[in-house]
């Protein structure tokens, strides 16, 4: 059986605001065959999304996508499964939400987008941002130890369910 992926996945600010687009990309998540392995809601300092969007510094839409993700609270996921991050990145579809809406109508982007910087919803482009991502954002998350300690049992399949009020505790060692 193949080592789980974890991948970072947010719900962006203008989601949060609309329970019934939240609860739907939460049950798109359930049914997916993700696991979350650690959840928070968290609104974004400037010098949090400063760091997490530095790679689009110079873009013409860095200023709109900073003052956005700071402009309310975003649900962060850790989500686990096999080929986590691809995974998560075909249900969100295309970053521009035109082309989400054009080409993959049923998409989390392609559904819940308002524009492209209003787009619904990350994902971890890579394992390698997906650590990083997590690090910034659940500094309290210890990677290494997860893959230890908590991995064997999200792919054995003891931990079937967790929801967003989970609380982490590890019981079941
Ligand atoms: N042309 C654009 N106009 C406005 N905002 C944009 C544009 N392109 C990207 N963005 C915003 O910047 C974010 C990061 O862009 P990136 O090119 O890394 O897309 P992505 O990898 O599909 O998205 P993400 O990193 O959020 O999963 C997008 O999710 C979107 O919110």
């Amino acid at each position: 059986m193949l080592p789980l992926e974890l991948t970072l996945a947010i719900i962006k600010p203008h989601v949060i605001n609309n329970p019934i687009s939240l609860s739907a990309i939460r049950n798109v998540i359930l049914t997916s065959n993700f696991k979350i392995v650690r959840s928070k809601r968290l609104t974004f300092t400037n010098e949090i999304a400063e760091t997490f969007y530095k790679e689009h510094k110079e873009k013409f839409f860095y200023n709109r996508l900073v003052t956005f993700m700071t402009s309310g609270p975003s649900d962060l996921y850790i989500l686990t499964r096999e080929n986590a991050v691809q995974e998560w990145r075909r249900l969100m579809g295309p970053t521009k939400v035109f082309k989400a809406q054009y080409e993959q109508p049923e998409s989390i982007r392609g559904m819940y987008g308002l524009s492209d910087t209003r787009n619904a919803s990350h994902g971890s482009d890579s394992t390698m941002s997906a650590t990083k991502e997590i690090t910034l954002l659940f500094p309290e998350f210890d990677i290494p130890k997860w893959y230890k300690t908590e991995e064997p049992y999200f792919r054995s399949g003891s931990l079937t369910f967790l929801n967003k009020d989970f609380i982490h505790k590890p019981n079941y060692y």
